[in-house]
């Protein structure tokens, strides 16, 4: 094809593929990290988590769907998990620029036009996965001609303030009044809260929630290394001490462990698919989750006030918590999904339960 732009990407051990550009011409640098999920590149690519990371998709075709519209719906948008796309670039095997769905308004090259992010296909993911998986995550560049970045380490930035809402913003009219802590949340948690009668109350991640009346507390999934957000750990470790119910997702299950006690660790290459099987403890039950982590709980430093609540069926490594007196859990995985299976939702009705038992007997 004439026309045609290169761009190369280099790795952190030396090694270089040149690829062939479909979005924003601009060099970057980044983590590079592999998703194996076989659609949902419009949530994964807003998805705050992804902050700071360059994605490859391990599904070998994409766009062929397009990008949908920003129909917008309780002041979100319905089809994307943020206002914006979120990773630094997005690598795939093929890419088309035709497309064809029921909702798509463009395509996800003029979409990552439009945001300024550079993607890049024509390049063995197969490859570079099995190199992620051998060697471990490791930085990366997309290198247009004559201008090499410097190499980035997202993880040494404050990510979550990249992404945290700036102000307090108030979602819906219910009966449950929950404090949502957002350290980059994705909107369907929210969409996932509303459609059980609660008001949502989204508040930045270093906001001292400590001395609010509320029902419940929220905390949300985010980006980077969990140990920056040094605030909210405090914070958490002051409400700790009261009994009001707290439900965490993915970043929010290991804060909670933080302030609980516990470390957190880096795993050799995450869970980033929608196919993780998690069993319950105590229980023979596997649910499939969609998840999206790179830090994982050490569960041997928990507390002995804590516990996993669900374990990792390929790994072993923790996938929850819950404490054992108190109504506080979490989910390292992602129970709003979006995109993946939806089989843990009824995690959020948990939480209700949870928040209507408290007040009944306070
Ligand atoms: N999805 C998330 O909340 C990710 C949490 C954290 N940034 C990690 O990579 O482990």
């Amino acid at each position: 094809m004439s026309g045609e732009t290169k761009a190369k990407l280099i790795l952190q051990d030396g090694s270089e593929y040149i690829g062939t550009s479909f979005g924003y011409q601009e060099s970057i640098s980044g983590e590079m990290v592999f998703n194996t999920a076989m659609t949902g590149y419009p949530e994964s690519l807003t998805d705050p988590s992804y902050r700071g990371q360059i994605l490859v998709s391990t599904f070998p075709l994409i766009g062929n769907y397009g990008v949908p519209g920003t129909l917008q719906e309780d002041d979100l948008f319905r089809f994307y998990e943020s206002e914006k796309i979120q990773v630094s670039a997005f690598i795939v095997s093929d890419y088309t620029e035709e497309f064809s769905h029921w909702n798509a308004s463009l395509s996800l090259g003029d979409w990552m036009k439009q945001h300024k992010i550079p993607g890049i296909y024509g390049v063995d993911t197969r490859a570079l996965t099995k190199k992620l998986r051998e060697q471990g995550s490791m930085l990366a560049k997309i290198v247009f001609e004559g201008k090499e970045p410097e190499w980035k380490d997202p993880n040494l930035e404050n990510l979550v303030a990249q992404v945290s809402t700036p102000e307090k913003i108030v979602y819906g009219n219910g009966k449950h009044k929950v404090v949502l802590l957002d350290c980059g949340v994705k909107n369907n948690i929210i969409r996932c809260l509303l459609k059980r009668d609660t008001t949502v109350i989204r508040v930045p991640h270093d906001y001292d929630f400590t001395q609010e009346e509320y029902d419940g507390l929220f905390i949300s999934n985010g980006p980077g290394d969990p140990k920056q957000n040094t605030k909210a750990i405090a914070n958490l470790k002051t409400v700790f001490g009261q009994d009001t119910p707290i439900m965490g997702i993915c970043l929010g299950t290991q804060l909670m462990a933080l302030a609980a006690g516990a470390d957190t660790y880096k795993l050799k290459y995450g869970h980033r698919s929608h196919n993780q099987p998690v069993v319950l403890k105590g229980s023979k039950r596997c649910f499939i989750t969609s998840q999206n982590h790179g830090y994982a709980i050490n569960m041997d430093t928990l507390p002995k006030e804590w516990e996993p609540l669900f374990v990792n069926a390929n790994d072993g490594t923790c996938e929850g918590l819950k404490h054992t007196n108190k109504p506080f859990f979490a989910s390292q995985f992602h129970p709003e999904a979006s995109s993946g299976p939806t089989d843990t939702e009824f995690l959020f009705d948990d939480f209700i339960k949870m928040m209507e038992d408290h007040k009944g007997i306070s």
